[in-house]
């Protein structure tokens, strides 16, 4: 793994209706994130956070904050697309989901055929007329796919960031219409919580690494607290029951951390006001040392 992390926080909550998840960067830097880098000795330097544009808009037809979205996802793709290219790996804190459109503009630019892990209970994947909230945090993967509001597809200049069968979504439990048909017409790769129950998590996380080792130059790591289950994580805006444990989700970063995949990540959805004691940003410090190569022994 690249050893040199730059850490850019995101205080975006305008991707979705509950408050407090612009506090998400805050709490995992509390949660003490750069020292428990530097434990492994990792170079870590904390580039601070992006700023958020905060206006009052009229809904742009089923979009929510369409503008403050594209503005902070264009602020986001120009910190990550330099972080990039000065050869540092971009650890992104958000935020709501929705961020997701910003990061992966940045890195897609830097490979060919640049891979995405998607570690959520969601499929992020609403083309906006079929989206049942017009939360634009429900939409990041298709938009990165190509599809949605130009705003959102085209933040960098360019489109689509990432092909269909790059990508791979693991921890699905909760999906719209619109998303089952865009899995189904794109053969998007899914482990959904069925699949997790019945392979198991060593499984899944071997036939991901297999699959996205032989395609791709460079892997992206989303993952949104809300693939855990709600017990391990309460603190995030939408969450689902019955998903991946703590045991789980640690096992899936230790062995990306081994397979020595991942060029980018971002752990998104942490929202303090709904947490118990800071326990959501804690897991996800703690899933973080373990993708950076932590062990006990
Ligand atoms: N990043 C998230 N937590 N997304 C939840 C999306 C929920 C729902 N599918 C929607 O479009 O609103
Ligand atoms: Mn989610
Ligand atoms: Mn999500």
């Amino acid at each position: 793994m690249n050893q040199n992390i730059s850490i850019i926080g995101v205080p975006m909550d305008l991707g979705q209706t509950r408050r407090g998840v612009d506090m998400g960067p805050s709490a995992i830097r509390y949660a003490d994130v750069i020292e428990r880098l530097e434990r492994l000795h990792i170079h870590v330097e904390d580039l601070g956070d992006i700023q958020i544009e905060r206006v009052v808009e009229e809904p742009t037809g089923k979009l929510r904050n369409l503008r403050a979205v594209t503005f902070a996802a264009t602020r986001l793709f120009q910190v990550v697309d330099s972080v990039v290219g000065h050869g540092r790996f971009p650890l992104v804190l958000g935020g709501d989901h929705s961020i997701a459109i910003g990061t992966l503009a940045g890195v897609s630019k830097h490979y060919e055929n640049l891979g995405v892990i998607w570690f959520d209970a969601h499929g992020d994947l609403n083309p906006v007329e079929q989206s049942p909230t017009g939360n634009i945090h429900g939409m990041p993967l298709a938009a990165s796919l190509g599809i949605g509001h130009e705003n959102l597809t085209n933040v960098g200049n360019y489109s689509p960031k990432i092909k269909p069968q790059n990508v791979v979504i693991i921890g699905a439990r909760d999906l719209d219409p619109g998303e089952r048909e865009l899995i189904k017409e794109h053969s998007i790769k899914v482990y959904t919580m069925h699949e997790i129950d019945r392979l198991g998590m060593a499984r899944v996380m071997e036939e991901t690494i297999h699959y996205l080792k032989g395609r791709t130059d460079g892997v992206h790591l989303s993952l949104d607290l809300d693939a855990l289950d709600p017990h391990d994580a309460p603190g995030v805006g939408t969450p689902v029951l019955g998903g991946v444990t703590y045991r789980e989700s640690h096992l899936a970063m230790e062995m990306l951390a081994e397979a020595n995949i991942i060029t980018s990540a971002e752990f998104v959805e942490v929202n303090p006001i709904l947490d118990e004691k800071n326990k959501t940003a804690k897991v996800a410090v703690a899933l973080i040392g373990s993708l950076f190569g932590e062990k006990l022994l």
